[in-house]
């Protein structure tokens, strides 16, 4: 290669590592251009890398994948470079160089393997890089071809980056599939447990299968680089008409000549740089202000919500009935959603009704199976991927990386399939956390059911004051509750809270009586038991073994573990540490028979007189006294009717109906609303709900009301389950119980304690609604929606003629 520069001077300046002399001096303005345009390229590239990575992975994943691989390949670059470039300060274009060739999503790729929620992520790591480093190699062989190019061009400033991009791609090479994964390891290690660091999708094999078609072309232009660069670089063909010049002829100037081309000079590099800046400012602008994330962004359909939400007063609305997106976010904002808060929709989502031409199947198949995702699949293609059973419905989630286009894609699924496309509209299903939904909370989501919250209160709770919020749909339950608390007044309910803990009982079955009774003989063994409560609480740091009762039928043995769990609810933890426990037990008798996890002698979800009388979760009992003053303003009655018609209804009348845990009026009520609202297991309500409410009048008169209302078994939970959503965490953060307490079981007890008074208000005023014949007025007013409901007038009873 040959080149003139200025002075008619002739300069060799292609090659490996070949130094360009006088290359300050030689600042010509297409060296200048060239530079400009690499690195206008470069920025963009960068900013095009960075709003496309969150679709890969969790912004965890982005921070460790973006700034350890750029900045530890940087370091490394500029080390090694500093062995061949005797001027490392000369390679001021090398941070761009760096943006340019460095593949930050190849690094989240496989921090996303070694981040998946599970275990053995070192094991993954080193499976990613197994999948990963293939492709790794043929990519940097090819790019280290392609920028091997540049070194060719005969632009000085140009070979020389080019030069150092090729070390740049080699070293950070190297560091990807040496220091990046052993670091990842390590990194992953350490957070493992922390479940709020889990990723939102699970790790997936597929992610990192390379295209083989891709894989194809990349081999084929690798092989025609190279010979593009055998025949530059052959010893005959550069020989070939080179002239090696003398390094510096440049020909003296006058004074003015000098002025003038350092101002030209001048002006060139300052150009150069107001383009990068201006460059660099506008991306930064776009990226904060106009750029579509995850979590905050107004993007296009956000606008359209907006013009929706202004036309709603018009009540006409804009946009064509067959614009489903349209109509369904209409519906939202009928439904009630906040006009601040403006529902979120994937990039994809919007990216992908640019996408007009939906692709074929084979090909939206290739790509699926290629990508292991289908990030890059417009809606259309998705679903009928779906259509075709190459994607479970259930798996929408994770496929797509994206919670909120899952939903909005199977509830088009399953509108379609079922006919039930417009009922499934009125289901809101915007302007929720879905990542906190999935793995924990519900599965094949189509949307979310409100139920309204209320308060009741102020409620005096062992000397404080608190609003409990109540979820329910009975109009008049949190009027009723209100009107408790007010009586209750600034004197308060004192309560008193054992963790009695939760339960689990595997039913196993042995050969026979005998070998069941030294069973059960030797679980009540107090070393055995120790050996069993070792294996029990091993599984949970939190979960603490207290006690196996077990219940016999014949040769079945029913061992009722009952253990402490800290601040949860703890289902899952005795039931994990129960499995454990019996694992011990088998290899000391081999012929037991594990019959079933839950032999129902636990018991969860069923009523049973097992937890009236042991007692399951916490075992509150609560006390207050009502004066006469606000038995007779409040509640308009008096304290011997209350005492009278509790004795009658509460303790007689649940004792001929053959009740167990039911003496009380209506606890279930506000235990159901406060589990709703807090995130409780709903379903827990059966055991839950057992409560026992006792009247006595007392005072100098005999004109108070002496009320206590005792709960053996509810079944609460601060941490874990329902708890993690945002509204019902909300709820807690209300009662100030929200997550762990300081010490284990602080916060769950004192929910307890707060959901066993509330009943004790709401158990009073339903008494005094009863006494005072109010009950069916109080619901004709409260609970008794028009909407919906047929006038009276319009209803025409036709009695059957005989
Ligand atoms: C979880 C499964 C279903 C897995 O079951 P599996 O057999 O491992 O699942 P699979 O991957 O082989 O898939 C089989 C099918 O399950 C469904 N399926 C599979 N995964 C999903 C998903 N993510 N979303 C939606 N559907 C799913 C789906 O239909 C799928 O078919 P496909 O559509 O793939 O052709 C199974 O292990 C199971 O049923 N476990 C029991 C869980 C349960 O019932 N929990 C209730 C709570 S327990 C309680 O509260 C009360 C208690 C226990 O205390 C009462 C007592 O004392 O007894
Ligand atoms: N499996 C079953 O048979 C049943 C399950 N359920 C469901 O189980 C879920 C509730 O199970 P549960 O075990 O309560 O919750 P989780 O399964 O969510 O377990 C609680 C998690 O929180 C961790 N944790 C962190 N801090 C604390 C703390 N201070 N106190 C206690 N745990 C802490 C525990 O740690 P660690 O891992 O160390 O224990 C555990 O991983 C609900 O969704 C419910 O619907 C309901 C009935 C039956």
């Amino acid at each position: 290669v040959e080149r003139n520069g200025p002075g008619n001077r002739s300069e060799r300046c292609a090659g490996w590592a070949r130094a360009c002399p006088g290359l300050e001096a030689e600042y010509q303005a297409a060296d200048a251009v060239i530079m400009t345009f690499v690195r206008c390229a470069a920025l963009l590239y960068a900013y095009y890398q960075i709003s496309n990575l969150h679709k890969i992975a969790s912004k965890y994943l982005l921070i460790i994948a973006g700034v350890f691989s750029t900045f530890a390949s940087f370091i490394f670059t500029s080390a090694v470079a500093s062995l061949f470039f005797n001027e490392l300060a000369s390679i001021k274009d090398a941070p761009f160089l760096f943006l340019l060739v460095a593949d930050v999503a190849r690094g989240a790729r496989m921090a996303k393997a070694g981040w998946s929620a599970g275990e053995d992520q070192g094991k993954r790591v080193g499976r990613a890089l197994s999948l990963l480093g293939p492709t790794a190699t043929l990519d940097t062989l090819l790019a280290v071809l392609l920028v091997g190019v540049g070194a060719l061009s005969g632009v000085p400033r140009l070979e020389h980056m080019c030069t150092f991009a090729c070390l740049a791609l080699l070293v950070d090479y190297l560091v990807f599939v040496t220091f990046y994964p052993a670091c990842l390891s390590l990194v992953a290690d350490f957070a493992s447990g922390r479940k709020e660091m889990s990723p939102d999708s699970p790790f997936s094999e597929a992610d990192l299968k390379p295209n083989p078609v891709v894989q194809r072309v990349k081999m084929i232009m690798a092989a025609g680089l190279l010979c593009v660069h055998l025949t530059s670089r052959w010893p005959w063909s550069v020989d070939n008409g080179i002239i090696e010049g003398p390094t510096d002829t440049l020909t003296p100037a006058t004074q003015d000549n000098v002025l003038l081309h350092s101002y030209v000079k001048w002006f060139s590099v300052s150009a150069d740089y107001i383009v990068i800046a201006t460059l660099l400012c506008a991306l930064i602008i776009k990226f904060v202000f106009f750029e579509e994330h995850r979590n905050w962004v107004i993007d296009m359909n956000d606008m359209l919500v907006k013009e929706m939400v202004q036309d709603q007063e018009k009540r006409k609305p804009k946009f064509s009935v067959g614009d489903d997106s349209v109509s369904e976010i209409s519906t939202q904002t009928e439904c009630g959603l906040e006009e601040t808060e403006w529902p979120t929709l994937s990039p994809s989502s919007s990216a992908a009704k640019l996408n007009a031409k939906k692709r074929p199947m084979a090909e939206c198949l290739e790509i699926y199976r290629s990508e292991g995702a289908c990030t890059s699949l417009s809606d259309e293609e998705v679903i009928m991927l779906v259509e075709q059973s190459h994607i479970p419905l259930h798996r929408l989630e994770s496929v797509l990386g994206d919670p909120l286009r899952g939903v909005k894609l199977r509830r088009k699924v399953i509108g379609g399939r079922f006919q039930t496309e417009l009922a499934i509209k009125q289901l809101p299903y915007l302007n929720y956390d879905y990542s906190k939904v999935l793995n924990a909370c519900c599965e094949n989501v189509i949307g979310y059911v409100g139920v309204p919250v209320g308060y009741a209160g102020p409620l005096v709770v062992d000397g404080k004051a608190y609003m409990i919020p109540m979820a329910t749909t009975e109009g008049a339950l949190v009027a009723s509750t209100n009107r408790g608390a007010k009586a209750i007044g600034t004197r308060g309910v004192t309560s008193v809270v054992e963790d009695v803990g939760m339960t689990r009982a595997p039913a196993v079955k042995l050969p026979n009586v005998v070998r069941a009774h030294e069973c059960r003989q030797w679980v009540d063994n107090k070393e055995n038991y120790a050996l069993i409560k070792e294996a029990f609480d091993s599984t949970s740091r939190f979960a603490r073994l207290q006690e196996i009762h077990i219940g016999v039928d014949g040769a079945t043995l029913y061992l009722r573990f009952r253990a402490t769990t800290g601040d949860a609810m703890g289902m899952n933890m005795v039931s994990k540490g129960a499995e454990n426990a019996l694992k011990l037990l088998k290899s000391y008798f081999p012929d037991m028979e594990v019959i079933s996890l839950s032999g129902n002698y636990c018991s969860d979800k069923k009523a049973a007189a097992i937890n009236w009388i042991k007692g399951r979760g916490k075992r509150v009992v609560c006390e207050t006294t009502i004066s006469h003053e606000n038995l007779k303003t409040i509640f308009k009655t008096d304290s011997r009717t209350l005492a009278r018609c509790n004795k009658i209804k509460n303790l007689s009348g649940s004792a001929l109906a053959g009740s167990i845990g039911g003496n009380n009026a209506h606890a279930a009520n506000m235990v159901t609303a406060i589990f709703i609202a807090t995130g409780q297991d709903p379903a827990q309500n059966v055991t839950s709900s057992n409560c026992s409410t006792n009247m006595e009048i007392c005072g100098e008169n005999g004109e108070d009301l002496y009320v206590t209302c005792t709960m053996p078994s509810l079944e609460v939970g601060t941490v874990g389950g329902g708890t993690i959503l945002t509204g019902q965490g909300a709820c807690l953060e209300i009662l100030g119980v929200k997550g762990a307490g300081i010490i284990p079981a602080e916060n769950s007890a004192r929910l307890a304690s707060l959901i066993c008074a509330t009943v004790l208000a709401g158990e009073l005023s339903l008494m005094a609604a009863l006494v005072n014949s109010d009950l069916v007025k109080s619901h004709m007013r409260h609970n008794r929606s028009t909407v919906n409901v047929q006038s009276d007038m319009n209803i025409t009873l036709k009695v059957p003629t005989l």
